[in-house]
Formats: structure tokens, sequence, C-alpha cells
């Protein structure tokens, strides 16, 4: 017996949060990547005029998310797409994929997060899919030193793969929280 199955899927709503009009602000001036007020005029008119290049229907961008194994990529991805956290540790295995909706402008538009394993023995299978990001970003856990140092060799090897004048790059550290708790613990020693 044959099933037929529609190749017409029925999508959610875009969720309001991902329904961008404005240029969102830049969060602090000396790490943002754009200091502009407001989108320039060009891409206003394209978006009114849907000259945007689509890639089948939606215009797509590629976000590779690299780094140490349990610095917290998967949570990363977790809390951006789901607002949620989880403190249980699950190693991934080779890589992980979200997509995410967004309307900028009127203009549909996607994110792929492919979410990478961290551990050695997953980093060939991981490589894989790092060609073709147009974002590259690379976690680092800020209690743990070694992370950091390993983030020149994560960016190479994402580079490797991506043409490196056109990657937005962006390095994350993560497990702020935790800092707080190593310093209140070191603080309590002393009293
Ligand atoms: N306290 C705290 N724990 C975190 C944070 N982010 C991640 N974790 C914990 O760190 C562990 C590893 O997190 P994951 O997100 O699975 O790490 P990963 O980098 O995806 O790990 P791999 O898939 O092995 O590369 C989990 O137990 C998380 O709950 C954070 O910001 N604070």
């Amino acid at each position: 017996m044959s099933v037929r199955v529609s190749s017409m899927s029925v999508l959610p709503p875009v969720r309001r949060d991902r329904i961008i009009a404005q240029l969102p602000p830049c969060f602090r001036k000396e790490a943002a990547l754009h200091t502009k007020n407001d989108f320039n005029n060009k891409v206003r008119t394209a978006c009114q005029e849907q000259r945007t290049g689509t890639v089948g229907r939606f215009k797509i961008s590629k976000v590779i998310v690299v780094g140490d194994l349990a610095v917290g990529k998967t949570c990363l991805i977790n809390r951006f797409c789901k607002d949620v956290f989880d403190k249980n540790y699950k190693a991934t295995i080779g890589v992980d994929f979200e997509m995410e909706r967004f309307e900028v402008l009127g203009v549909p538009f996607s994110l792929q997060l492919w979410d990478t394993a961290g551990q050695e023995r997953f980093k060939c299978i991981a490589s894989t899919y790092y060609r073709g990001a147009q974002v590259v970003i690379i976690a680092f856990d800020v209690n743990d030193v070694a992370s950091l140092s390993h983030v020149r060799q994560w960016l190479e090897d994402a580079l490797k793969e991506n043409d490196p004048t056109a990657v937005q790059l962006f390095l994350v550290g993560t497990k702020k929280d935790l800092s707080v708790c190593v310093l209140l613990c070191f603080l309590d020693t002393l009293n």
C-alpha cells in the first residue's frame, strides 16, 4: 500500500518577537557590528519591492555554533529558540539542527542553527557541516580557561570551510552565573 504525503506543510505563524520592523539597537556600541539607527533606505526599498534574492520561498542564513565539549552550545541554542534551560548534560552526537523563522521588513527569513558536537571523536562528522555558514559562533566557558585557549583552533577549523571575509564571527562566553558562584565561594573562604 502506498501512502501519499502532501508536500504542502502548514507552518505556524512567525513568533511576534521574530517580526522585525525596526533595526534592533546595538546592546553596547563597543561590541556592535553596526551602530546605525535604522535600516538603510536601499534595504527598505528592496524589501518593500520583495527584491531580496530568495532561496526557494525563504531567505536563509546558516549559523554554526562550535566550541569545546559541554561549554553550553546546545543550551545557548535552546534558550534562543525555545526559551528553555536543561541542567542535565546530554552530549551532542555529531550535529543537531534548529530552524528559526523571522520576518524582516515584511520579508520571510530563516535562521538555520547548527549545533555541533564538542567531543573530539565527533569533530570529524561535525566539521562536514561547517561549509556555507554566514555566521560562526564560538562558545567558551568563562570558568574554564582551557576552553578559551581552544577558541583559536575552533576558529581555524570553521574558517577552513568558509570565506573568512564573508563570515560574521561571534565569541560567546557562557556560564556567567557559575563565575559568580565561584567568586562567592572564594569570598566565603576569606571570611
Ligand atoms: N550553570 C550553568 N550551566 C550551564 C550553562 N550553559 C550550559 N550549562 C550546563 O552545561 C552542561 C553542558 O551544556 P550543553 O549545552 O549540553 O553543552 P554543549 O557545548 O552543547 O556540549 P557538547 O554537545 O558535548 O559539545 C549542561 O549540564 C548544561 O546544563 C549556563 O549558562 N549556566
